[in-house]
């Protein structure tokens, strides 16, 4: 129409600038909702089709974007007065790797995120005991619960052959893709473009100031561990420098270690729960799962789930196709189809995860009425921080009992240093690991790292910010960046370190809403609507504004701070300097330069090379 016509000078009438981004707006509705199907449609049901499918839409969306880039740029946009309608037209412009004037490029980038997602969630690892298991439910089931140093490494090793192992070429075609694209939209690499969401200048040294303030709590969590699994597995399997075996924490990257707890509880004596077994005893079911976590959201006020989530969503691992089990939130952007795709299992772990991403349902509909380019978090980090916000109450002793899974709340002081532990191998181990996984993807899209030392450079960050080191030999062979989801499915990571800060910055203020009068790592917002209003102002931003707003709308300030999860953790930090007084707290910041291996093995090999010698000699001497 006529607002689409090649100006020779800039529009500079705001009125005809609300009329472009409103047209823009409805146009993009079905469009969005389009494109989002087919993904679904590719993530649920892994087939050739399924993927050019999806692919095809992206670079129609692509071709979309270039054109309302092109037509946004006939006004004078920077110079409008409204900040909304600015904020808008920026985002119109800024249309990421969809710039390039190469659709090959495009097509690669599709392809290959689709591709390497695919060798992710196909990867399959078989062992003589087991059979071929993949990644959920079977060998997620075995890291959460072998207690055996031989099998954790079978399986850790083996999903490391079966993943990231396939990826190497493939990943670097995709980084070269990307930054050749991202350069036409005015960025000298992709992490420039991701950093570029958060608008702050300063974001790379916040983030690093962030971690150095919270790295002392962690390095004694870490000393605290290390001297409790030398005693369960022997400290003969341990470096001399410090750091702990990668595959031992009951999860799969060790990023985080509340599946171990039972190896690390402070007071045994003491109240402590176990939730898997309670929901087992319970008989708990996947549905029941997802309406405990509705029932949390709908008390502090927010609605219930749609039926259409009910209807669309995936919440169990079909059996007749290949799926991407790894759990996700979807917004279809029409204001009512919002979905969970996750292969649900019945654990504790998996109660968070149903937690986690309908947080992020939440979010969804709460900003559902605002213009669709301003339908996401307020930055990446806030979409991650509502998404794990709750979990923050229902997990302790209080909610717990609410919900039946624990039957007295224990008050003595060394049940809450058993709950504050739990909490802190969740919260405080995954610190250093929701750090360093961007220092090394930014370092890639720089160029910093490459093909000849991605391995490298990924278990110098693992031994140098985790104190972990790989437990058998690591080469250029093997790619374990690409064993982690994030980095075939192209999902940027620091938003999970920003969101372990500020998650509780908002509960400290949510806390404080809602009167909260016991310690803030004993408070539960549940049926608190004061919390849940507070929590839905900032909610109902959206991107429509810049991130410092919407954290001055919960908490009053306009910065991250990691006072409130250090303040959070202090009874716990001091009692455990308490108990890392004998410990030589800390790691070399390099990994070490030998593996011990396990003594079965060791042993194995001494006594078989005794006998060889006996045998030479007695054959000599005979
Ligand atoms: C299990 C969770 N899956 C992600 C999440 O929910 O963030 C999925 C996959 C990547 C993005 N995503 C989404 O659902 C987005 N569409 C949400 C949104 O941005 O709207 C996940 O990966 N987590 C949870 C804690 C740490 C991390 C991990 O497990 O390492
Ligand atoms: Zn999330």
């Amino acid at each position: 129409g006529v607002l689409f016509r090649g100006a020779l000078t800039q529009i500079s009438d705001e009125n005809l600038g609300w009329n472009f981004v409103n047209e823009y707006n409805n146009k993009v509705g079905s469009l969005w909702n389009e494109n989002v199907k087919k993904s679904w449609n590719y993530y649920t049901n892994l087939t050739d089709y399924n993927l050019e499918v999806m692919t095809n839409s992206t670079l129609q969306m692509a071709e979309f974007d270039k054109e309302a880039a092109k037509n946004a740029s006939t006004f004078a946009h920077d110079g409008f007065g409204n900040a909304t309608l600015k904020r808008l037209f920026k985002k119109i412009v800024n249309i990421g790797f969809a710039a390039t004037n190469d659709s090959e490029q495009l097509k690669a980038i599709s392809n290959l995120e689709a591709d390497l997602t695919g060798i992710y969630s196909k990867g399959k690892v078989c062992l003589e005991s087991k059979g071929c298991l993949q990644l959920e439910p079977g060998l997620t089931d075995i890291i959460t619960n072998s207690r055996s140093y031989e099998e954790l490494l079978a399986v850790w090793k083996g999903w490391r052959d079966a993943s990231g192992k396939l990826m190497r070429t493939k990943y670097t075609d995709f980084v070269k893709a990307m930054n050749a694209a991202i350069k036409f939209s005015g960025f000298n690499d992709t992490g420039e473009y991701w950093r570029s969401w958060y608008e702050t200048p300063t974001f790379e040294q916040d983030v690093r100031t962030l971690f150095e303030e919270l790295e002392p709590l962690y390095v004694e969590l870490h000393a605290y561990v290390r001297k409790r699994l030398k005693e369960k597995y022997g400290k003969d399997m341990f470096p001399e420098t410090g750091h702990i075996p990668a595959h031992l924490f009951g999860n799969m990257w060790a990023q985080q270690w509340s599946n171990i707890y039972d190896l690390l509880v402070p007071f045994p004596g003491a109240s402590s729960v176990d939730i898997t077994a309670k929901m087992k005893e319970q008989n708990y079911n996947v549905t029941h799962m997802y309406r405990v976590a509705e029932d949390f959201f709908m008390s502090i006020g927010m609605e219930k789930m749609t039926d259409a989530f009910w209807q669309n969503s995936m919440l169990v691992k079909p059996t007749d196709r290949d799926v991407v089990c790894h759990a996700s939130a979807w917004d279809f952007y029409d204001e009512n189809d919002f979905r969970i795709k996750q292969c649900t299992s019945v654990t504790e772990d998996q109660l968070l995860t149903v937690h986690h991403e309908m947080g992020h349902i939440v979010y969804y509909q709460n900003y559902k009425h605002l213009p669709r380019l301003f339908r996401r978090g307020a930055n990446p980090g806030f979409h991650e921080g509502m998404a794990d916000i709750v979990s923050l109450s229902f997990q302790t002793p209080e909610h717990m009992k609410v919900i039946g899974l624990l039957d007295e709340v224990p008050q003595d002081s060394d049940s809450d240093i058993n709950f504050l532990l739990k909490m802190a191998l969740d919260k405080v181990a995954f610190l250093p690991f929701g750090y360093l996984i961007d220092q090394w993807r930014w370092s890639v899209f720089r160029g910093d790292t490459n093909s000849s030392n991605y391995n490298q450079h990924w278990w110098d960050l693992r031994c140098r910010f985790q104190g972990i080191s790989s437990p058998v030999k690591r080469t250029e062979e093997d790619f374990d960046p690409g064993a982690k989801y994030h980095i075939p499915g192209n999902t940027p990571y620091i938003r999970y370190f920003v969101s372990f800060v500020v998650q509780f910055q908002w509960h400290e203020a949510l806390c404080r809403e809602a009167g909260n009068t016991r310690p803030l790592h004993r408070c539960d917002i549940y049926n608190n609507t004061n919390a849940g209003n507070k929590l839905r102002e900032m909610l109902r931003m959206g991107s429509s504004k810049p991130w410092q707003d919407a954290m001055e709308a919960i908490t009053g300030q306009r910065t991250m701070s990691a006072k409130p999860l250090v303040n959070y953790f202090d009874p716990l930090l001091k009692w455990l300097k308490e108990q890392n007084k004998e410990e030589n707290t800390g790691w070399s910041a390099s990994c070490p330069s030998s593996i011990p291996t396990p003594s079965a093995l060791a042993a194995g090999s001494a006594n078989l090379f005794i006998s060889i010698t006996c045998f030479v000699l007695c054959v000599f001497f005979a």
